[in-house]
């Protein structure tokens, strides 16, 4: 139906990468090494920090990273020449990626990844590397706040029918998971990535059959493991007395799992759907909740006393339903110039917030060895020795005043080498691994940062080498562009 087939992702990009990249290449500055960092400025949902997820797509986008003939064919309909087109054909990642791990607790002005690259290399890959970063920590932080709401309870994924589209779908599911929940309805997200499945049955289902009693017991005759939804005609006076009646006869040959309440006031009829189980011999029987939630309903229904055991969750995780956006952004912080030598840069802007962190540069986390809680990160430059230090000078970026003086602490690199000179030297690990890290790490936090509602601000500081840097810069700049918005 199309002219062209989809066969890459080397043009998942903006036209612009592409233009820049031939202006590169005509002046023969392509080839420069430089240096991008990708962070976000602002924690979303306003949570106390995020989960970073996506590094597993990333590497391979970068490792399969090519234009294909039809891309190449494309670009030739689009007017581009010919000898430019050729280059392209054999671009590929040779560069240096260090980022961190999926799973890692992160905060605001941090880079998350470091692409150290040549300089076309390293431009072509900015818009797919924010669209999958911006994505995945995202909903993985999204899931992580209610995770912090539903505890030890488990979170069914139930959102592919409200996801943007499938690719939201498939690698939303696995952020989700990353940031708690327990497991997905996504049956291919299963079978990709390992994901435990699980699911109950739909209102069609017991509308099929036209009552409740019959729809059970269709069910059960092929499942064993049974979670009734008991809601589509009268929850308390026919759906959950159906369900227990069905599990009587059926006893000894299901398990009667679960009742699925998904519609109604959940508080009152999950106490009352409680009282008719227990009364009925099914004290473990559990019951699942779904409809809209997200961690305020969850909190709310919580302290109503609602009996619910479990939770299913849907478009409000999925489509991180609140903020639909992190804001990550990939910006020039070093390039080589004429000499061959390594020169920092710097975006001015009138909001301190939005001015960059020049330089190559390592991201700490500064680990409390008493009471092993984290006391904040801390951004070097990358000649620096933090684990050499005594002491260190801790202080607010912006509002330097603010500030800490730090002993008797562990450093914890949060950088790991990923990609060396375009050889993949990282193996990625199990979602279930990078879910359990995730966990471990949240415990380094102090409670203040973790509550969902107003948390304190956790400190991402600057070595003094990084601000003096970044002060000199400022310096620089003004001094070389009379024009500059900052006076
Ligand atoms: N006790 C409760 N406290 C707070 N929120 C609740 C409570 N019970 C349900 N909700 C939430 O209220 C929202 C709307 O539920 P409501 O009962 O109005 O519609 P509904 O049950 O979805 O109706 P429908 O029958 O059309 O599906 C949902 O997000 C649901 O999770
Ligand atoms: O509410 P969410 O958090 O988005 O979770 C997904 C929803 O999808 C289903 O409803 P739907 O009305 O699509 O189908 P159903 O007939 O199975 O209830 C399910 O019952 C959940 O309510
Ligand atoms: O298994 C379920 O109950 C389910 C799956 C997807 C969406 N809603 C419910």
């Amino acid at each position: 139906m199309y002219k062209y087939m989809d066969d890459s992702f080397a043009l998942h990009t903006d036209l612009y990468q592409i233009n820049m990249a031939e202006s590169y290449w005509e002046d023969n500055i392509h080839t420069k090494n430089a240096v991008f960092d990708l962070y976000f400025r602002k924690l979303p949902f306003g949570n106390g920090f995020a989960i970073f997820a996506g590094l597993e797509r990333i590497i391979d986008y970068l490792q399969t990273f090519h234009f294909s003939e039809s891309d190449l064919e494309y670009l030739r309909e689009l007017g581009y020449k010919k000898d430019y087109i050729e280059f392209l054909r054999s671009v590929r990642f040779t560069g240096n990626v260090r980022a961190m791990k999926e799973g890692e607790i992160v905060f605001g002005n941090e880079p998350i990844l470091r692409i150290e690259a040549p300089l076309i290399e390293a431009q072509l890959i900015e818009t797919g590397l924010l669209n999958i970063v911006n994505y995945h920590t995202l909903i993985a932080t999204k899931a992580s706040r209610m995770k912090q709401v539903a505890g030890d309870q488990p979170i069914s994924e139930f959102g592919t029918r409200r996801a943007h589209e499938f690719d939201a779908a498939l690698w939303g599911t696995r952020a989700a998971y990353i940031g708690g929940f327990s497991g997905t309805s996504n049956v291919r997200a299963g079978k990709r990535f390992g994901l435990p499945v699980s699911g109950t049955h739909s209102h069609s289902f017991v509308q099929a059959y036209r009552d409740e009693y019959t729809a059970f017991h269709k069910y059960a005759k092929r499942h064993k493991n049974c979670v009734f939804l008991v809601d589509t005609y009268d929850t308390l006076k026919s759906g959950v007395p159906t369900a227990i009646e069905v599990a009587k006869e059926l006893a000894g040959t299901i398990h009667f799992e679960g009742i699925r309440i998904d519609s109604g006031d959940l508080a009152f009829l999950s106490k009352e759907a409680r009282k008719l189980l227990d009364q009925a011999g099914f004290l473990d029987t559990k019951i699942f909740a779904s409809n809209d939630l997200d961690e305020y309903t969850m909190m709310n229904l919580k302290a109503q006393g609602a009996k619910i055991d479990a939770w299913g969750v849907g478009t409000k995780a999925i489509t991180a339903f609140d903020q639909p956006a992190l804001g990550a952004v990939y910006k020039l912080v070093s390039i080589e110039n004429e000499n061959g030598q390594m020169i920092d840069t710097i975006k001015i802007s009138a909001s301190p917030e939005k001015v960059t962190t020049p330089g190559l540069k390592n991201v700490y986390r500064i680990i409390n060895n008493h009471t092993k809680k984290s006391e904040g990160d801390y951004i070097t430059l990358s000649f620096e020795q933090p684990e050499k230090e005594v002491g260190l000078h801790m202080f607010h970026p912006v509002y330097t005043y603010i500030g800490k003086f730090v002993t008797n602490f562990t450093v914890k690199d949060l950088h790991e080498d990923i990609i060396d000179h375009g050889a993949l030297v990282y193996k990625s690990p199990s979602v279930q691994e990078i879910q359990s890290y995730a966990q471990q790490q949240l415990n380094l936090l102090w409670e203040e940062y973790k509550r969902s509602l107003h948390p304190a601000e956790y400190p991402v500081n600057l070595s003094q080498a990084c601000w003096d840097n970044k002060m000199k810069n400022i310096e620089e700049a003004k001094k070389h562009n009379r024009k500059s918005v900052l006076v």
